[in-house]
């Protein structure tokens, strides 16, 4: 193999055992993943779960307690040898909240603004911010101030800024998280294309799924310091790898199962979910996903089970319900759709799809 080959293969990112704790307190525990050339990793979990932890060490703003930070193939740090680069080494270019564009400079000295710290000629930094801003289609309006642009051309002197460096991976850190929504969501789809024509490497982060499906071919589900599912978006949709990755995603109601008589009920009443040949085997409890697809409203005669409506939201072409099912301590409200008008306090007849049912194992 030639060189040039085996240094296409080196991964934009390796993280082997990474672990961050401040004093006692364990953040980050213990994360192994490797990221592609050419891809984006979005980092997507609860507040407090250790995104921006991550996002940092990679960064290099701090220091792993265990394991190593690999970037494009050279190591960043190994908590075992102390082997250190420091940020300004690591050819990374950031992204933050709110783009944090200089309000009084030009688009073109926003984008010029690191290489000119970095002390690059002027000649060289002319070239180089042409270029940047080239590739995001900003060259017409390199001489306007940020505050004369769009949200998404400001979005594009930003990345302009942050791959004017020629950086080996970019770092997003909640980039749209102050912006309402429907701005995000355009702004999340030109972001998609964008880093998609490119073809950078980047890592971003967000505690909004829809944006993390948008932009990223790759999804790391995070929780309390440790990555519980990396896969990308339509396989964490379709198979989630526990409970709490779909309790997170919110993919359906997660409910107790129990064997009653070999078939599987929602547990403590007596309404049967599947089969015992369809649910997991060699179990007598388990947990269960009722997806809104599992669940479909139905003329009483044919319904399996029969709850009372509690919340019904008018969504355009259906009304999506939440129904109580069971009663007292038994009690669970379980997420489905009606094309027909359906009102709080009626009581609707629910069919069960066993093919809709994703099991999980007891806790
Ligand atoms: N300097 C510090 N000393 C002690 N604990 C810290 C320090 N910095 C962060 N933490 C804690 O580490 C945990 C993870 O923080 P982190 O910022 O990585 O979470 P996050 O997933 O990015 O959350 P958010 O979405 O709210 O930004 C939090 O509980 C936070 O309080």
């Amino acid at each position: 193999m030639s060189t040039a080959e085996s240094s296409t293969e080196k991964p934009a990112i390796q993280l082997r055992d990474l672990a961050l704790s401040y004093g006692e307190t364990p953040i980050l525990r213990g994360v192994t993943l490797d990221l592609a050339r050419g891809r984006t990793l979005a980092l997507l979990g609860p507040s407090g779960c250790g995104k921006t932890t991550l996002l940092r060490l990679l960064a290099g703003l701090l220091f792993p307690t265990r394991g190593s930070v690999s970037i494009d193939g050279r190591q960043m740090a190994d908590a075992a040898t102390g082997s250190f680069v420091p940020p300004e080494r690591r050819r990374l270019g950031m992204v933050f909240q709110d783009y944090a564009l200089w309000p009084h400079m030009s688009v073109a000295g926003n984008v010029a603004f690191p290489l000119e710290m970095a002390g690059i000629g002027r000649t060289e930094i002319d070239r180089r911010v042409k270029m940047a801003l080239d590739r995001v289609g900003l060259t017409d309006l390199a001489a306007r101030i940020p505050g004369d642009l769009s949200g998404g051309q400001q979005q594009r002197v930003a990345i302009a800024r942050a791959i004017v460096g020629e950086p080996k991976l970019v770092l997003f850190d909640e980039p749209l998280s102050n912006l309402d929504r429907e701005l995000r969501e355009s702004l999340a789809v030109d972001l998609a294309q964008l880093l998609s024509d490119l073809s950078m490497s980047a890592v971003y982060v967000t505690h909004d799924q829809g944006e993390a499906f948008t932009i990223a071919d790759e999804v790391a589900v995070m929780q309390r310091g440790r990555i519980i599912q990396l896969s990308d978006p339509q396989s964490l949709v379709e198979a989630p790898a526990n409970a709490a990755v779909a309790e997170f995603l919110k993919l359906g109601t997660v409910v107790e199962a129990e064997r009653q008589g070999g078939d599987w009920a929602l547990a403590g009443t007596g309404i049967r979910l599947a089969m015992g040949s369809e649910g997991p085997a060699d179990a007598n409890r388990a947990r269960v996903m009722l997806g809104r697809k599992a669940l479909r409203v139905c003329p009483d005669d044919r319904a399996q089970a029969s709850g009372q409506v509690v919340r019904a939201l008018f969504r355009g072409d259906f009304y999506a319900l939440s129904v109580a099912l069971g009663d007292g301590a038994e009690r669970v409200e379980v997420e489905t759709v009606s094309e027909l008008r359906r009102t709080v306090g009626d009581r609707v007849g629910l069919s069960i799809e066993p093919a809709g049912l994703r099991w999980f194992p007891a806790n």
